[in-house]
């Protein structure tokens, strides 16, 4: 397949775990090079959707495509190429330091698992070192970092992979608000197609091109932030009672919390 940045698409993909349908006939494109943001409540399958575009869990019917190409049909080594995936809780028990976590997102350019790091190898790690913001702590060990400097070293490795695609699921959990958008923006100025799982509606509303509204493991709204997120859809989908009001500097939709939409007909009776 090209290496451009290709759009993903999910064509009807449906899949049912533990005797329950999960995702139910799912449609959707996420743009060439633009930032797709995956919203929907707890449990409504956004990671059980990434995991079907990253070959984790194979659909019972429908298909996903990167491009032209159908996943399934893509050489393995040829996949992990293309593909970086950020999972929600990306820890690893092992004493490895940020730089040796990192040099695993080269392995799938290398001709064998076996084959020593190259130049380009190298090269490849520092620039994704540099590009998370994270030089200063090549040598440090895993154990010994915080929260969001965990997420970076994992951003750093799927940078280091040089994907087309990136998918992201929760990536700014357990960060702090500045350290969620720096991160954002990291993942935004690298202009690749990206598709995120995200809670955090003013996040998604700020950094996503694109917006795909799952519910019960169906897609009920698809669209630009200012379409998408309108107080019905929230308190259809989230059972919000918000305000949706553009940003007075950005015009992005800004999600402004009221309460339930239970605990607004309580306070109404
Ligand atoms: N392997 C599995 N077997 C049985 N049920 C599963 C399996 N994987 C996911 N589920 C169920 O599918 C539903 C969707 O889960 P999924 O993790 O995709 O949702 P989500 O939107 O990512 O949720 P959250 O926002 O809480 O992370 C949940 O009810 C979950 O319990």
């Amino acid at each position: 397949m090209s290496h451009h940045s290709p759009e993903i698409r999910a064509e009807n993909v449906s899949w049912s775990a533990g005797g329950a349908t999960i995702l139910d006939g799912v449609s959707f494109r996420a743009p060439s090079r633009r930032f797709t943001g995956l919203i929907g409540p707890n449990g409504s399958g956004k990671t059980s959707l990434l995991s079907t575009f990253a070959r984790l869990i194979r659909p019972d019917s429908g298909r996903v495509l990167l491009g032209d190409d159908p996943v399934a049909t893509i050489h393995r080594r040829e996949f992990a190429r293309t593909v970086a995936l950020l999972e929600q809780h990306s820890a690893t028990e092992l004493e490895l330091t940020v730089e040796q976590i990192v040099e695993l997102g080269v392995i799938p350019h290398r001709g064998g698992w076996a084959r020593p790091a190259s130049v380009t190898d190298r090269d490849a790690v520092t620039e994704a070192l540099a590009a998370a913001g994270i030089t200063t702590l090549r040598y440090r060990f895993w154990h010994s970092l915080s929260g969001g400097e965990r997420q970076k070293t994992q951003l750093a490795r799927a940078f280091a992979q040089r994907p087309c695609v990136l998918l992201l699921d929760e990536p700014t959990n357990h960060l702090d608000v500045s350290a969620a958008l720096e991160l954002l923006d990291l993942v935004r100025n690298r202009g690749l197609t990206t598709v995120a799982a995200m809670h955090d509606l003013n996040l998604a509303a700020m950094y996503c091109d694109h917006l795909v509204v799952l519910q019960r493991g169906r897609v009920v709204a698809e669209g630009a932030p200012e379409v998408v997120l309108t107080a019905e859809l929230l308190a259809d989908v989230y059972g919000l009672d918000a305000l949706v009001q553009p940003h007075p500097r950005t015009g992005r939709p800004m999600v402004v919390l009221c309460g339930t939409v239970t605990a607004a007909e309580r306070s109404r009776a």
